[in-house]
C-alpha cells in the first residue's frame, strides 16, 4: 500500500498542499485528478523525494519512503531525468542495469518494451531527436526494472491513441502483479475507463474519492429530455432543476435530490410530445466539474 498522509507544503506564502491524504492499494490503478495548479505534481514530487513536505509523509508498505524505498518506485517526472544525447535503447539498458539486472536480460527487456510501445527510431537516433510521444514511451520503458510501485505524472499526455492503449495495457499489467499505480491526468475519459479508483484534488486537498460509480452516486442526477413542439426555454421553468445543456429540442437537466421525477415528466408532457426521457449517467468530466466548483 502506498499512503499519502496529511501532506502540507507551501512555497513562500502560498499553501499548495493542505493536508492531502489518499491511499493506493496493492494492484490498484488510481487516477489522481485536479485542476491546473491543484498540487498533483507537488505531491508526487514529495513521494519521489524531489521535494520535502512541510508536514505529513508518504509511506510504502507502512514505512516512510526514504532513499532506499525510492529505488522501488518507478516514476516519470515532468522534467525528464533522461540523457538527451544518449540512444534510447542504451538508456533503457542503463536504467535496468542500475537496478541490478544482468546485461543480457536488460537488453532483451529493452527490446521487448521498445517493440511493445511502438517507439519509432532509427538505430542512431538519440533521445532528443524523438518526438514528444516517443519520449514518453521511452519513459515508461525506463520502468523495465519492475518497480514495486508506480507514480506517474501525466503519462498519457502527448500520446497518440495507439500509444495510449499500449501505455494503459502496460499499467494494467503492473497492477496485475500487485503493484500500486497512481498517475495524474487531465484526460478524464481515459481515467474513467481505466482506473479502479479516482481522487480529485482541489486547492491541495482531496475533495472527492472513490470508484467512478461511487462518485456518480454522489453527483447531482441528470435527466435527458427531448420534446417535440415545445416552446424554447420550457425546461428553465421546472422547479428544482437546472438546464445544463440545451441543443435543438434536447435538454439535459440537473435534478435536485428531493424532486420527484413524475413532476418533471408531467411538466414535459404539458409542453410537447416526448421523444426521449431518461436518466443519463454522469461522466467523470461532469463529476470533476461539480467537485472542483461546488
Ligand atoms: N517550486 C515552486 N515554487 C513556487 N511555487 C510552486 C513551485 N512548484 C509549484 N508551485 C506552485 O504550486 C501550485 C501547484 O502546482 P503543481 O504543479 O503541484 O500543480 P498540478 O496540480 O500538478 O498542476 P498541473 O495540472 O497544471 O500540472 C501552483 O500554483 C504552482 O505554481
Amino acid at each position: 500500500m502506498l499512503e499519502f498522509d496529511a501532506l502540507t507544503k507551501g512555497f513562500g506564502d502560498k499553501k499548495v498542499l493542505r493536508g492531502l491524504s489518499f491511499q493506493v492499494r496493492p494492484g490498484e490503478l488510481y487516477g489522481f485528478c485536479g485542476a491546473n495548479g491543484a498540487g498533483k505534481t507537488t505531491a508526487m514530487r514529495i513521494a519521489l523525494g524531489m521535494l520535502a513536505a512541510d508536514t505529513g509523509e508518504v509511506r510504502f508498505e507502512g514505512r516512510p519512503v526514504d532513499s532506499a524505498g525510492r529505488r522501488l518506485i518507478g516514476y516519470m517526472p515532468e522534467e525528464r531525468g533522461l540523457y538527451g544525447k544518449m540512444r534510447p535503447r542504451d538508456q533503457l539498458v542503463y536504467f535496468a542495469r542500475l537496478s541490478g539486472m544482468g546485461a543480457r536480460e536488460a537488453k532483451a527487456r529493452a527490446d521487448e518494451w521498445i517493440e511493445r510501445l511502438g517507439v519509432k527510431m532509427g538505430p542512431k537516433d538519440v533521445l532528443d531527436k524523438l518526438s514528444l510521444g516517443n519520449q514518453q514511451k521511452e519513459l515508461i520503458a525506463a520502468l523495465i526494472h519492475r518497480p514495486g510501485v508506480l507514480i506517474l505524472d501525466e503519462p498519457f499526455s502527448g500520446l497518440d491513441p495507439v500509444a495510449s492503449d499500449a501505455m494503459a495495457q502496460a499499467l494494467t499489467e503492473f497492477t496485475r502483479d500487485g503493484v500500486p499505480v497512481v498517475f495524474s491526468s487531465h484526460q478524464l475519459d481515459l481515467v474513467e475507463r481505466l482506473c479502479d479508483r479516482v481522487g480529485i484534488v482541489r486547492d491541495g486537498a482531496l475533495v472527492a474519492e472513490g470508484t467512478v460509480e461511487e462518485l456518480r452516486g454522489r453527483t447531482t442526477r441528470r435527466l435527458e429530455i427531448a420534446l417535440e413542439g415545445a416552446p424554447a426555454g420550457w425546461a428553465s421553468a421546472v422547479a428544482g432543476t437546472r438546464v445544463v445543456e440545451a441543443r435543438h429540442n434536447r435538454y439535459t437537466l440537473e435534478v435536485e435530490e428531493q424532486v420527484p421525477v413524475r413532476e418533471i415528466l408531467s411538466a414535459a408532457q404539458t409542453h410537447g410530445d416526448i421523444v426521449h426521457f431518461a436518466w443519463r449517467e454522469s461522466s467523470l468530466t461532469e463529476i470533476f466539474r461539480e467537485a472542483v466548483t461546488a
